[in-house]
């Protein structure tokens, strides 16, 4: 059925059930989105979005946060620069539970995997292991972000774990991975990974901050992104010589 709803253009995002399971709820004439399936829903970003968002409770009241939601996927990347200047902290997902998935715009090169090529030397990875590290490195390398603070979300945590604990073995797809296959061991070798990468790029050397993360997961974003605010709001006190 995955196969051919795909043919069709309809894409079931990391073999989910749940709007297949909400099917009664989803088709009824008076239907209306809750916020789980916004965060469920696959809206595949073209271009730079602009996004403003006012913050409606607790200590961040009224703040105001403009994001730029850039599109992840090869034909977009291009567009990505120009907008790339002024801002203050770049914000890097990253699919940890990519490893074993495809890119729908080359099924022949892993999701993952595609984030390593121009990084073999630093990474000590096979030339199967490209997209994300290559995506990455680039991004990594900018003269243009050299000031800019970085941020990178190991996302899908939830399904990182889901899929090691069905048995898919991680170092089938990562071959120097040797440690055990469980997602604190994963996470940890991708962390180091994307260290590596950000340490040995970098023009100038400076701090990256790396949280885990679960997107469909409200209460621990929320959190993460108060963490987000407060790294960006030290980083800029820092560079004016307040703190
Ligand atoms: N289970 C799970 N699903 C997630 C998580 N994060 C995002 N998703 C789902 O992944 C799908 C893709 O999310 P998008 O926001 O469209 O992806 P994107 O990375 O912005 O993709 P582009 O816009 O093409 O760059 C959606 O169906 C989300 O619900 C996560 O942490 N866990
Ligand atoms: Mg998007």
């Amino acid at each position: 059925m995955q196969s051919a709803l795909r043919d069709e253009g309809v894409s079931l995002e990391d073999l989910s059930t749940f709007f297949l399971d909400e099917a009664d709820r989803v088709m009824r004439l008076d239907y209306e989105p809750s916020f789980d399936d916004i965060l469920r829903a696959r809206l595949q970003t073209t271009g730079v979005e602009e996004h403003h968002l006012r913050m409606e409770t607790g200590a961040e009241n009224g703040e105001h946060w403009i994001f730029y939601d850039v599109g992840g996927s090869r034909g977009q990347r291009a567009s990505w620069v120009p907008f790339f200047e002024d801002v203050n902290a770049i914000i890097f997902l990253c699919s940890a539970a990519g490893f074993n998935e495809v890119l729908a715009e080359d099924r022949n090169v892993n999701r993952l995997v595609k984030m390593f090529l121009n990084c073999l030397p630093v990474c000590g990875l096979t030339e199967k292991q490209l997209d994300s590290f290559t995506t990455w490195k680039t991004i990594c390398s900018s003269k243009l972000l050299a000031s800019v603070q970085f941020i990178l979300l190991l996302n899908k945590m939830d399904l990182l774990d889901a899929r090691l604990k069905l048995g898919i073995q991680f170092s089938d797809y990562v071959k120097s991975y040797k440690e055990e296959n469980d997602s604190e061991h994963v996470t940890e070798y991708l962390k180091r990974k994307f260290n590596a990468i950000h340490r040995h790029h970098s023009p100038e050397p400076r701090k990256l901050h790396v949280h885990c993360t679960c997107a469909i997961d409200r209460n621990t974003m929320s959190a993460v992104l108060l963490r987000i605010r407060d790294t960006i709001l030290v980083t800029h006190l820092t560079a004016m010589e307040l703190i």
